[in-house]
């Protein structure tokens, strides 16, 4: 499967087959997007026929096409390739770059996720890039960060069968920086732990401790 033919924002450039063996069912319907963003503007009380205007809607629907591309691609075939390293202890990625948008306000949160598992009995591991796909995948739907920390440890545990997966994903929320209750820098942390990480304490202190190091 040629999974670098997906690219971050989700576009295909595979042959047809790929495509099949990554899509999810669901379409992107661009003039459709296009009216409700230019509804939008006349809605707020904008007119969408003002020269600076005319091509928003063409853009932003883009523009959201490009947001939530993790919604065309099933994230767990990015897991797909594997190799057997004989490796049996933590492989940890951290500080992974991480957009996606709150599914309440529509608004971006950010941060980074910090991935981890111990490989399971044959020493089967992944391409440390993948990991970062499958976050990025993740990201790129409509999401609450809970649920976006659970399902990328639930993806590496599905595809891995690792001993034990760790996630954690500190992000900054706009909803609640640029409105609302209005606190720029508060950050919320969310974890979800898997297997060993969750029957003993010793792994999973030890792996926190890494992954929150400075
Ligand atoms: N648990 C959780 N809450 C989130 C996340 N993203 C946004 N929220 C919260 O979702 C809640 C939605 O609350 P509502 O009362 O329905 O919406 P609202 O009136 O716009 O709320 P305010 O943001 O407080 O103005 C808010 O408290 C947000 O802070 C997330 O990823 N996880
Ligand atoms: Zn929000």
């Amino acid at each position: 499967m040629a999974l670098d033919q997906v690219d971050g924002d989700g576009r295909f450039d595979g042959p047809t087959d790929d495509v099949q063996a990554l899509a999810t069912g669901r379409t992107f319907d661009q003039p459709r997007a296009e009216a409700a963003v230019r509804e939008l503007l006349i809605a707020v009380g904008e007119d969408p026929d003002r020269p600076g205007l005319l091509d928003t809607p063409a853009r932003v629907a883009r523009s959201y096409r490009e947001i939530f591309a993790g919604l065309y691609v099933e994230p767990d075939a990015v897991l797909n390739t594997t190799f057997d390293e004989g490796h049996q202890e933590l492989v940890l990625v951290r500080n992974i770059p991480l957009y996606s948008t709150c599914e309440h306000h529509l608004v971006a949160f950010h941060g980074v996720a910090h991935v981890g598992y111990i490989p399971g009995k044959t020493g089967q591991v992944t391409g440390l890039s993948k990991l970062a796909r499958v976050v990025d995948l993740y990201a790129k739907r409509p999401q609450v960060q809970e649920r976006l920390t659970s399902q990328i440890a639930d993806a590496v545990t599905r595809k891995l069968q690792p001993r034990g997966a760790i996630v954690v994903v500190e992000a900054e929320h706009l909803c609640m920086a640029m409105r609302g209750i209005r606190k720029p820098g508060a950050s919320t942390t969310t974890s979800a732990v898997r297997g060993l990480f969750q029957t003993s304490a010793a792994s999973r202190s030890e792996a926190l401790d890494l992954i929150l190091r400075k």
